[in-house]
């Protein structure tokens, strides 16, 4: 808990979850997140990490190249990242809620210098009522294009800024038992003490817009537990996953 008294928790909203699996960024899930936001925010609050700078630039563009490549994602999300921070900044003041932009790489939780940057930058943020919305900075680094959904980006934000709660929101109720996962109701297994026992558990699909699969959520995972941060994988496609998950009336799973 920080000196405000507040829980803090770090959401990280991939690309599924924000395009509800579609083509295009949907207003109506950022709104959704938006009102659990102001639902919550006496007593929590938010940093998020969020993908989808790519998704929204080809709701607007095809670039004359191939979309593989990986120079193409980092332009997509030169052009698709102020979109995407629009669409938030429409939804989520018309809730009284203030968004500010942080771009972060990897490379800027090496030095003392440049996590202290982060920390005090951040912290008025937050102090100031501001929503801090944080994506990689894909012009410079290509590490979550190419490897990772902003996992572990999500995951060393988190530590970095001593959070309660690391929320990954993915397109499953949490991670499934193997045995189960081709079911048509796969079971979610709920609380994990040892990641170790896990490891098993997890194979390598990903979904359509998905880079990391659960093995990025699974490591980034570690990253907070190293330092006391539980992490919580809920499905972002289910309306009020937040407040659900807290209430306990959804399945997810608890990695403490
Ligand atoms: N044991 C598991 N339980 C649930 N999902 C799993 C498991 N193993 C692999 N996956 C895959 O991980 C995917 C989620 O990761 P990913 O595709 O990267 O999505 P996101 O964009 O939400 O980060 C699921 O859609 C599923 O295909
Ligand atoms: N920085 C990239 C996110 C990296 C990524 O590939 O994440 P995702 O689109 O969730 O698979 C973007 O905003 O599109």
């Amino acid at each position: 808990m920080d000196k405000s008294g507040k829980k803090r928790i770090l959401l990280k909203l991939g690309s599924n979850t924000l395009t509800k699996e579609t083509n295009h960024i949907s207003r109506g899930k950022i709104e959704d997140i938006g009102m659990q936001i102001a639902a919550l925010q006496d007593e929590y609050e938010f940093i998020i990490v969020s993908s989808g700078a790519i998704a929204a630039a080809k709701q607007f563009v095809k670039l004359d190249n191939h979309d593989k490549d990986v120079f193409v994602k980092q332009a997509l999300a030169s052009i698709g990242q102020p979109h995407l921070m629009r669409i938030y900044h429409e939804n989520f003041s018309d809730l009284g809620l203030h968004t500010s932009q942080c771009l972060l790489s990897y490379s800027d939780f090496e030095k003392k210098q440049t996590k202290l940057n982060i920390v005090n930058t951040i912290n008025v943020l937050v102090k100031n009522s501001y929503i801090p919305i944080i994506n990689e900075n894909d012009t410079v680094a290509t590490d979550e294009i190419q490897f990772g959904d902003n996992d572990k980006l999500a995951a060393l934000t988190a530590v970095l800024l001593n959070v309660d709660i690391l929320i990954i929101a993915t397109n499953t109720n949490g991670i499934y038992t193997k045995a189960t996962f081709n079911d048509e109701v796969p079971e979610t297994i709920e609380l994990v003490t040892d990641l170790q026992l896990l490891q098993k558990e997890i194979g390598d699909s990903k979904s359509s817009h998905g880079t990391g699969g659960m093995q990025s959520k699974i490591d980034s995972a570690a990253i907070a537990k190293a330092a006391n941060i539980e992490t919580w994988i809920i499905n972002g496609l289910e309306d009020n996953f937040i407040l659900k998950a807290l209430n306990n009336e959804i399945s997810f799973t608890k990695i403490i």
